[in-house]
């Protein structure tokens, strides 16, 4: 299965979530929108070219006759690049409201119920992407960025759907960076981020795939205190075929560090992972820890850390922006990998936290899998997000 496929398959919380709410906004307004003038005029096909393009205003004065009335759908074809469909052809006019316009609109363009974009439009877009954990902020701005050019004309959901996820992969393309290697042996990746966001799993993940990539591994167990932690990480590292150093329980970290860096140069590995402990309680021991590690590594290298690495668990929503804040002061975080994207429906977190940050995404966790971590692609992100077809 491709890993795009996987990604859809397993983004449908956040997809469906916003791929309904789109439909709805459009189908509710659509139908608001025609209901007033539907009845007289629908009969009437209206003629072909529409004398000029205008936006379609809701007609205030009662048209007398039925000639070519501008009010129902005769807009110009919506254009750039909103989508790569036909323009509406022939029977627009027709089957709008109702259950049959509804399944009609779902099976094509042809038919698709449209509605006008308009400041309530908006608003309602924009309240479906705060629901969808983009953030405020980055809502607006998305928002905003969609509505120009496009205030006053009639679209499909499938289009705001296009532009939406243009607008995201926007936002998102500049920080789509796989995580840099550098020359430096070994190279060291230290791995942050509060309990349970997957930082073992990542780096199981992330051992199996440099080894795959014929790099040698080595694995530091930081988080001394934890003994499930640390069985979790040797069971990650057997299945890696990575080796993983430990240390007795509730020892120094860092002297841990210090034994792995030694062994690592010792052995030429190209990469050592650092897991650490990700217990906020209590932040200035925390950091206290962290930055001793550090410390340590670079009497060693003094360029090391060369990666500092924040997982975070999207399922917790608007909180992974104060993790980022946090973590910042904490470690100098270099990169961002994003897991349990699957299962969850808060996935417009990613943007809110490209929009917001502009930290590099290196990765993104979509399972519990050795596989199910992969090179965050932005445009099969924003697509997956709004739940269209690839
Ligand atoms: N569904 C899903 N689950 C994940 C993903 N990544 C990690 N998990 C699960 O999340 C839980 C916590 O992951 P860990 O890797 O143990 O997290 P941690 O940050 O090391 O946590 P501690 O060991 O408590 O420090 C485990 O049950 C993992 O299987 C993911 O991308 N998707």
């Amino acid at each position: 299965m491709s890993f795009f496929k996987k990604l859809k398959d397993r983004l449908t919380k956040s997809s469906s979530k916003l791929d309904e709410g789109l439909d709805a906004i459009v189908e509710e307004g659509s139908e608001a929108d025609v209901a007033p003038d539907v009845t007289p005029e629908a009969v009437i096909p209206p003629p072909s070219p529409v004398p000029d393009p205008q936006p379609a205003p809701p007609s205030t004065e009662p048209e007398p006759q039925p000639v070519p009335p501008a009010p129902a759908p005769k807009v110009p074809p919506l254009d750039e690049g909103l989508v790569p469909q036909p323009p509406e052809a022939e029977p627009a006019a027709a089957p709008k409201a109702g259950l049959l316009g509804r399944l009609l609109g779902r099976v094509g363009p042809g038919g698709a119920p449209r509605r006008v974009l308009d400041d309530e439009m908006l608003e309602q877009l924009e309240e479906l992407l705060i629901a969808a954990d983009m953030g405020v902020d980055t809502a607006l701005r998305v928002t905003a960025n969609l509505a120009e050019g496009r205030m006053g004309r009639r679209v499909s959901s499938q289009e705001i759907k296009q532009a939406l996820a243009t607008e995201i992969a926007r936002i998102m393309e500049p920080v789509a960076r796989p995580m840099p290697l550098t020359s430096n042996r070994p190279q060291v990746v230290l791995v942050v981020g509060v309990n349970g966001s997957g930082k073992t799993t990542t780096i199981g993940k992330l051992a199996s795939q440099f080894r795959a990539a014929g790099k040698s591994v080595v694995i530091a167990a930081g988080d001394t205190f934890r003994a499930a932690a640390v069985e979790q990480l040797q069971v990650w590292g057997d299945r890696a075929g990575v080796p993983v150093m430990v240390a007795p329980q509730g020892s120094d970290p860092a002297s841990l560090a210090f034994d792995a860096m030694t062994r690592a140069e010792a052995e030429g590995a190209d990469l050592l992972l650092i897991d650490t402990a990700g217990r906020l309680q209590n932040r200035a021991d925390l950091m206290e820890e962290l930055s001793k590690i550090v410390r340590v590594i670079r009497k060693k290298d003094p360029s090391a850390p060369h990666n500092t690495l924040l997982v975070l668990d999207a399922t917790t929503g608007q909180n992974a922006l104060s993790q980022v804040e946090v973590f910042r002061k904490l470690a100098d975080v270099s990169g961002l990998v994003m897991t349990k994207l699957d299962g969850t429906a808060r996935g417009g977190v990613l943007v809110a936290l490209a929009d917001r940050f502009g930290l590099p995404i290196h990765a993104i966790g979509v399972g519990e899998q050795i596989d199910d971590l992969d090179a965050f692609d932005p445009e099969e992100f924003a697509v997956a997000l709004v739940g269209l077809e690839a």
